[in-house]
């Protein structure tokens, strides 16, 4: 069984007398920086200049450029994106960093694929919400909190798991659960969870299902309104009472459909891709697919983003939420 933990299990003293850097201030950065703050801890923040400098100054945070932030730190959150972190860290964060100082992340691509290799005088950590950063500060604010995953690399001070806990409860994760794991199995999970359901393919199977009924003549409006905004609708009944819970509240009709018709869009053919994806994390391959794009200033990820913003989809759902109340900003 996974080892889990609760609010009653952190000590909030862990951190009591000591300086968390939060480096970065993008999506988890700003989200993990304001909760900890919130729950008495002492935050600063390790930037660049420009748009997330001056969000950090005007939240109210003290600011410094990275290797000052990581000079006057007990504990290191890099809150960087993955690709960038090796070369942040090697130029920015490994000189300056302290004997005994607590290396942070929220995802395990950097040491589990050996982009950093962090000094045996340091502890090495992980806390990864399983949750958007905006969503880990807005539940939060509810007085809830996202669930996260906590992990030990390396422990050289023998407080690196109370850290880690306590880090836990700061972000408001213990009010949820807290589960124990590696930087291997979140990495490999978490990058699993997000190419071939969360992200990757959540977003494939909505445009198969728009394309499929546009290409059939109805209307694109028809089609946004059944694929994509039903989806979060149906998708929050999953969410709070699983499969048996949304089946209990959808009609017989759409549940024979569903139990009859689903397993065949989502066959064998699905599952031997979903199988060779996490052959592709498990050997390394999607990682250094994914280091070398960035070094040729990214084609593939620049042409396929450009691709699904130019998709129809994109522009019928733009229209319809305007004309939702609950979408206005
Ligand atoms: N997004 C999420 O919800 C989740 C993310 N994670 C993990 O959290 C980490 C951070 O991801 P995320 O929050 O999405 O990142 P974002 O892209 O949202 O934010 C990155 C931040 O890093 C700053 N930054 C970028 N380059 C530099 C630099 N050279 N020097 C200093 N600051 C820099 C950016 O500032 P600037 O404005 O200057 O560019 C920005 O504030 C990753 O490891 C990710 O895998 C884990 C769970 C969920
Ligand atoms: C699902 C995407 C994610 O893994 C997350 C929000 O947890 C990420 O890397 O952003
Ligand atoms: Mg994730
Ligand atoms: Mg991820």
């Amino acid at each position: 069984m996974v080892q889990k933990y609760y609010e009653s299990d952190a000590d909030p003293r862990t951190l009591e007398d000591k300086t968390v850097a939060v480096i970065g201030y993008g999506s988890q950065g700003r989200g993990q920086a304001l909760n900890l703050r919130d729950s008495g801890c002492r935050v600063v923040i390790g930037l660049r200049p420009g748009g997330s400098w001056q969000k950090a100054s005007e939240d109210g945070f003290e600011v410094y450029s990275v290797a000052e932030a990581v000079k006057r730190a007990d504990v290191i959150q890099i809150l960087l994106p993955d690709e960038n972190q090796g070369a942040i860290y090697r130029a920015e964060i490994s000189p300056n960093i302290r004997e005994n100082a607590c290396l942070m992340f929220s995802h395990g691509f950097n040491i589990h694929y050996g982009q950093i290799v962090p000094p045996p005088t340091v502890d090495v950590v992980m806390v990864a919400p399983k949750g958007p950063g905006h969503m880990v500060r807005r539940t939060y604010e509810e007085g809830k909190g996202v669930p996260a995953l906590i992990a030990v690399h390396q422990d050289a001070t023998g407080g690196a798991h109370a850290i880690a806990l306590a880090y836990a409860r700061g972000i408001g994760a213990t009010r949820a659960v807290v589960l124990e794991t590696t930087f291997a199995e979140e990495t490999e999970t978490d990058l699993f969870g997000e190419q071939a359901v969360l992200c990757g393919g959540v977003t494939s199977l909505i445009k198969a299902g728009f394309e499929t009924l546009v290409d059939a003549g109805y209307a694109p409006e028809m089609a946004y309104l059944e694929v994509l905004h039903e989806m979060k609708l149906i998708v929050d009944l999953i969410y709070e009472g699983g499969f048996t819970q949304m089946r209990d509240s959808i009609s017989n009709t759409a549940q024979y459909g569903d139990l009859t018709r689903g397993p065949r869009v989502i066959g064998p053919e699905t599952y031997m891709a979903m199988q060779e994806i996490l052959e592709e994390i498990q050997n390394g391959k999607f990682a250094k697919e994914w280091m070398l794009e960035n070094m040729v200033n990214r084609p593939v990820f620049n042409a396929l983003t450009r691709a699904g913003e130019e998709h129809l989809i994109e522009q019928v759902g733009a229209e319809i939420r305007g004309f939702m109340p609950q979408f206005r900003k």
